[in-house]
């Protein structure tokens, strides 16, 4: 590393200075004169022993914020001349998480605490210019953090929803039924499953193809969507097996909705281009209401057992345990 200069020693003058634009000349001057210049080689980090506000006169910085600094989050941002770093660690006394290394051979100006304080105290020019930027970078920080986390919202409903149906998916299912089988018992209020599963769907696949079939289960689940209330839920739990979650309701209720999706499935239409024939399909559902004491294996394996009689018995049919 290069022996460092002062501020006043090199050919460097204030104007280009971005923090010091419209401040008092003869007051920056006069304090910035003794600064250092350190000069930081191409792909080298800066070190520097104290706090300090750092100001590119030559070259650019590559500063990569630690995201425990909650700042910027990871990403990082290209200082160019004239443009400063680290006026945050200045002001607020934390270390400075940031690492920050040199894009190309640079100078940097370093204006240690003690001085960004006597410049802020005696140039208004000086202390707008910093509030400003500051300012800025609080209102850029807090702008990522919303956009992260709509990206991570979005990304987490995303995983919680199957892909060819819309419906809610088994991870969704893991994750909420325990807590509305806890819900229902803690409240002592009724909670109802209809378990779906499509009739003969190998022979719907075999006979109109895979890709008919993914249109027909989309249709299925467009019809059980459609048919339910706001409260209620739709999963798609496996296949051609989808399941339904009935808060607050009991198996009275929940079988007369079973019978609508039934009729609903029946009704459903696969192909609105008339020209293909239209395919024939029909649900069996097995429809169970939470008893006490049982968790949501055992309400899932009962309405399991009902649908399987509905298949035993015919298909196309509500069979409630
Ligand atoms: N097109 C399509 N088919 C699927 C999908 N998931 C499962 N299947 C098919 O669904 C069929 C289910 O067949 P089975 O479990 O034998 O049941 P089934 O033919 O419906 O007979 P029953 O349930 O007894 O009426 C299999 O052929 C699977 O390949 C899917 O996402 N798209």
């Amino acid at each position: 590393m290069l022996k460092p200069t002062t501020f006043s020693a090199s050919p460097y003058s204030i104007d280009q200075i971005q923090l010091f634009q419209g401040a008092d000349q003869a007051i920056v001057r006069k304090l910035v004169a003794p600064c250092p210049i350190i000069h930081v080689g191409q792909g080298q980090p800066l070190t520097h022993a104290t706090r300090a506000l750092f100001i590119v006169l030559r070259g650019a910085l590559s500063v990569a914020t630690d995201f425990r600094t909650n700042t910027t989050d990871g990403s990082v941002s290209k200082i160019l001349p004239g443009e400063s770093v680290g006026e945050q660690t200045v002001v607020d006394e934390e270390a400075n998480l940031s690492a920050i290394t040199a894009l190309e051979d640079s100078d940097v100006l370093a204006i240690d605490a003690g001085t960004v304080w006597k410049l802020i105290d005696e140039s208004n020019g000086m202390a707008r210019n910093l509030l400003r930027l500051m300012s800025f970078r609080i209102r850029a920080a807090n702008a990522q953090l919303r956009r992260r986390q709509k990206v991570g919202e979005f990304y987490r409903q995303m995983s919680m929803v199957d892909g060819l149906t819309g419906l809610y998916n088994r991870a969704w299912l893991n994750e909420l039924l325990p807590q509305m089988v806890g819900q229902a018992h803690g409240v002592e209020q009724p909670l109802s499953l209809i378990m779906v599963d499509l009739d003969h769907f190998k022979k719907f696949n075999d006979s109109h193809g895979h890709l008919a079939g993914d249109q027909a289960l989309r249709a299925a689940a467009q019809a059980i969507s459609n048919a339910l209330r706001p409260s209620d839920f739709a999963v798609r739990y496996g296949g051609e097996e989808m399941m339904v979650l009935l808060p607050d309701t009991g198996a009275d209720v929940a079988v007369v909705v079973a019978e609508r999706l039934c009729d609903r499935i029946r009704n459903s239409v696969v192909f609105h281009d008339m020209r293909l024939p239209m395919p024939h399909l029909t649900a069996s559902l097995g429809v169970a209401s939470l008893a006490e004491g049982q968790d949501e294996q055992a309400l899932i394996a009962s309405a399991d057992a009902a649908l399987y009689r509905a298949k035993e018995a015919g298909r196309n049919r509500v069979v409630a345990a």
